[in-house]
């Protein structure tokens, strides 16, 4: 179910375009033009569906930000958006427990403010670690972060953050102090780095004081970033915004270069960098099958191209489940393979037979001329070769022989 945000906006035209805001954040929004009517909506709904709240400062019935107070007092985590641009209000505001303040300066402010609620959508499966010898300046990051809904981690000292960093795989970013009771943070850092790359966690080095030279031994050392105390609460949130997003932008990049974009299975390329990548020596017993769907041309050709889409589709997800813990890509067109490691000839028979009859009783709706049938055809290799491409070319030449022989048949060289 999509999570929903309070909005509380005075003016029909800021909380029209805050409510498109949120809807663009995938999130359904909860309109209200004073704290009245928030606080009335907000006692008749189940408080958990909500995710946030975003707040205008000034409403005709809390001219001073008492709107903030009821959704902060809520433990709604608050985003607050005005027109006073002012210092007092800003400290007025920052003074109080909020996830941001957003002075609509510029257009760029909406951008931010949609991109903050994505983010705190997302943050609730992100892991934080803080890692500092002092308890207060632990305890006030991990506030901020609590904020923004981080699942945050606090340690005191580098051995215990290996230890939650084992122990906590949805870990994606560290803060650490630059001087940790039991070893230097940049030290820690580089030890961080043997075991994660820049890419699987983002490091933010806290420097204590006013040293340049310290910035920079943190990002020698491989941290992503660094932050100089006193940091103020904005600068602090904006830093570790861009690097969650960084790091999501690089997995993006990642799995679109790795993942077939029809069927969503991984294509050639990443077949052979995880086979490759998994074995020194490709395990024995083993089996390789190279499947391809019969006259898929004749369904493009008779149906049109987005019905074999469809099929190409609803085939990919039935390999998904049938070789739910197997190695399973697209090869392009309609050609698919499946690898099974530690497999005997007989099981790994029985299962591409089965797959194969799974895929003859398949019924694919289409728009036009449905429910679609169609038959695939296999060659299945079980030779000892330690080279893939000789277990592909051993497989395809078994395919050869199974569209010669008629189609819809496994031929292997068991
Ligand atoms: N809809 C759709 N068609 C594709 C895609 N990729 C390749 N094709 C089509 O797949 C068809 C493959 O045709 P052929 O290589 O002649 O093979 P076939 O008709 O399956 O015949 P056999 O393999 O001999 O049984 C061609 O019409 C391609 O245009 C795709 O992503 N989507």
């Amino acid at each position: 179910m999509q999570q929903k945000v309070l909005v509380i906006e005075n003016s029909q035209v800021s909380l029209n375009l805050m409510e498109k805001l949120v809807h663009k954040a995938n999130l359904t929004p909860i309109g209200a033009r004073s704290l009245t009517e928030a606080q009335y909506k907000f006692s008749h709904a189940t408080p958990e569906d909500y995710l946030c709240a975003v707040v205008g400062y000034q409403l005709p019935d809390a001219p001073r930000g008492e709107a903030i107070d009821f959704t902060t007092s809520a433990f709604l985590p608050t985003i607050v958006v005005t027109d006073e641009i002012s210092n007092d209000v800003r400290d007025a505001v920052l003074a109080r427990d909020v996830v941001d303040y957003v002075p609509k300066e510029n257009n760029q402010v909406y951008d931010y403010i949609a991109r903050l609620l994505a983010r705190l959508d997302k943050n609730r499966h992100i892991g934080v670690l803080v890692v500092h010898g002092r308890r207060g300046p632990r305890a006030y990051m991990a506030s901020l972060l609590y904020r923004h809904n981080f699942s945050v981690f606090q340690v005191g000292s580098a051995k215990d953050a290996m230890a939650a960093l084992a122990q906590r795989p949805n870990i994606q970013l560290v803060l650490t102090d630059s001087a940790l009771p039991d070893e230097s943070g940049t030290r820690f850092i580089a030890n961080l780095r043997k075991l994660f790359s820049k890419e699987q966690l983002a490091i933010i080095g806290i420097a204590d004081g006013n040293s340049a030279a310290l910035s920079a031994h943190f990002l020698k050392s491989g941290a992503n970033d660094f932050l100089r105390l006193p940091f103020c609460h904005e600068e602090f949130l904006c830093r570790i915004m861009q690097n969650v997003e960084l790091m999501e932008n690089v997995e993006s990049i990642r799995s679109a270069a790795n993942t077939d974009y029809l069927t969503g299975l991984s294509n050639r390329r990443h077949f052979f960098y995880t086979l490759s990548m998994g074995y020194q020596t490709l395990p024995t017993p083993h089996a390789l099958a190279l499947l391809d769907l019969d006259f898929f041309k004749t369904v493009n050709d008779t149906h049109g191209h987005d019905a074999g889409d469809a099929v190409l589709k609803a085939v990919a997800a039935l390999l998904t489940r049938h070789f739910n813990d197997e190695l399973v890509a697209r090869f392009g067109g309609e050609e698919f393979c499946v690898y099974l490691p530690q497999t005997d000839a007989d099981t790994a028979i029985e299962r591409l037979e089965a797959f194969r009859r799974q895929v003859a009783a398949l019924k694919v709706e289409v728009d036009q001329g449905g429910p679609l049938t169609v038959t695939v055809s296999i060659g299945m290799t079980f030779q000892p070769a330690n080279s893939i491409e000789a277990l592909l070319s051993a497989a395809d030449r078994l395919l050869y022989q199974a569209k010669a022989q008629g189609r819809n048949q496994v031929c292997s060289d068991s």
